[in-house]
């Protein structure tokens, strides 16, 4: 679909050190952060984390207060004019003229870019075809979201600023943004997105960075962050009343079980092969058994509830 400019080894983005307070507030302290090339990074963090301060920095909409933003290379406002052809920055609702509509506003957007992408396919691909003729002010809100997307696309940048891309869409509109969010990283498109949902994260990511008061409290692959310090949980399903105290005593320092309800009980710690074992064999010793033994391993929700906690921050 797309064909990035090749030739330049620089990451799609790159932070070091970047500081950004608002009336001495601090938004963002001290962020290292790289966008590779062709990959997906989502930003996730509670609200007011700090995610859209970072992502408008490396948009050169704000100016660090310290620290260096690098995109592509070059610096988002020092080198905006060189910059703003090759990147992609969906605007929520910015610049669109009530009335024009739809099919016109994205036509409008393709003619000043050198090769844009063809409108019509970029409508269909986004469920957007029936509303060509729309006028912007008659689209749903969803419609909106999914033109601003298909605004930041049409010019075939080699790296893309998605703010919440799929915020407020239904559950099929959103299928279709992940499928064009695959298939850009397919094309060797570079994406920093920012999302609150973490299926989605999980779906498209190929590192996440989870920021809580304008810091990284975690990073890497999904399945990284998702083992990361990881606890996991033990259920065992056996006869009611056994002596749990005994079977932490046969498993690694820092496990606990308790019978959460007569005969169903529950063994947290880090989860090994050998601890599954360990449980297996305190049973058969006890000539007890086992109806059910089950892993379950965390989600990534679990692991960021406890990084940022449980509350919501307004
Ligand atoms: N222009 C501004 N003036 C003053 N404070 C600001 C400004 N922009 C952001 N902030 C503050 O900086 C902090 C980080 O805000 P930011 O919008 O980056 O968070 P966020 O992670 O994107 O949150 P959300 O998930 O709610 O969109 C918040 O405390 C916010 O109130």
């Amino acid at each position: 679909m797309t064909t990035p400019r090749t030739g330049n080894a620089s990451p799609a983005v790159r932070l070091d050190g970047v500081v950004k307070s608002f009336d001495g507030v601090r938004a963002v302290g001290g962020l290292d952060l790289t966008v590779e090339r062709a990959q997906v990074l989502a930003l996730l963090g509670p609200n007011g984390a700090g995610k859209t301060t970072t992502v408008e920095m490396c948009e050169g909409f704000l100016r660090p207060d310290a620290g260096t933003v690098r995109v592509l290379g070059l610096d988002p406002i020092a080198d905006s004019a060189a910059l703003r052809p090759r990147i992609g920055v969906m605007l929520q609702g910015g610049g669109a003229y009530p009335g024009s509509k739809a099919g016109e506003m994205l036509d409008l957007v393709a003619s000043y870019c050198a090769d844009p992408l063809d409108s019509a396919w970029l409508l269909d691909s986004l469920g957007l075809a029936n509303a060509r003729n729309t006028p912007y002010r008659r689209l749903s809100g969803g419609q909106q979201q999914r033109l601003a997307l298909a605004c930041a696309l049409v010019g075939r940048p080699e790296l893309v600023f998605l703010d919440e891309p799929t915020a407020g869409l239904d559950a099929q509109a959103r299928l279709l943004v992940w499928e064009l969010i695959d298939a850009l990283r397919r094309d060797g498109v570079s994406v920093l997105l920012t999302t609150h949902l973490m299926d989605e994260a999980e779906e498209l990511a190929d590192q996440l960075v989870i920021i809580d008061k304008g810091e990284i409290v975690a990073s890497g692959t999904p399945s990284e962050v998702t083992r990361r310090g990881s606890e996991g949980q033990l259920r065992v399903s056996a006869p009611a009343g056994l002596g749990v105290d005994a079977l932490v005593r046969t498993l690694p320092e820092g496990f606990s079980a308790r019978e959460a309800t007569p005969g169903a009980y529950l063994v947290e710690g880090v989860v090994t092969p050998s601890v599954v074992a360990s449980v297996a064999a305190w049973c058969a010793e006890q000539d007890v058994l086992v109806n059910e033994i089950r892993v379950d391993q965390r989600s990534l929700e679990d692991v960021f509830l406890e990084l940022t906690g449980k509350e919501l921050r307004g």
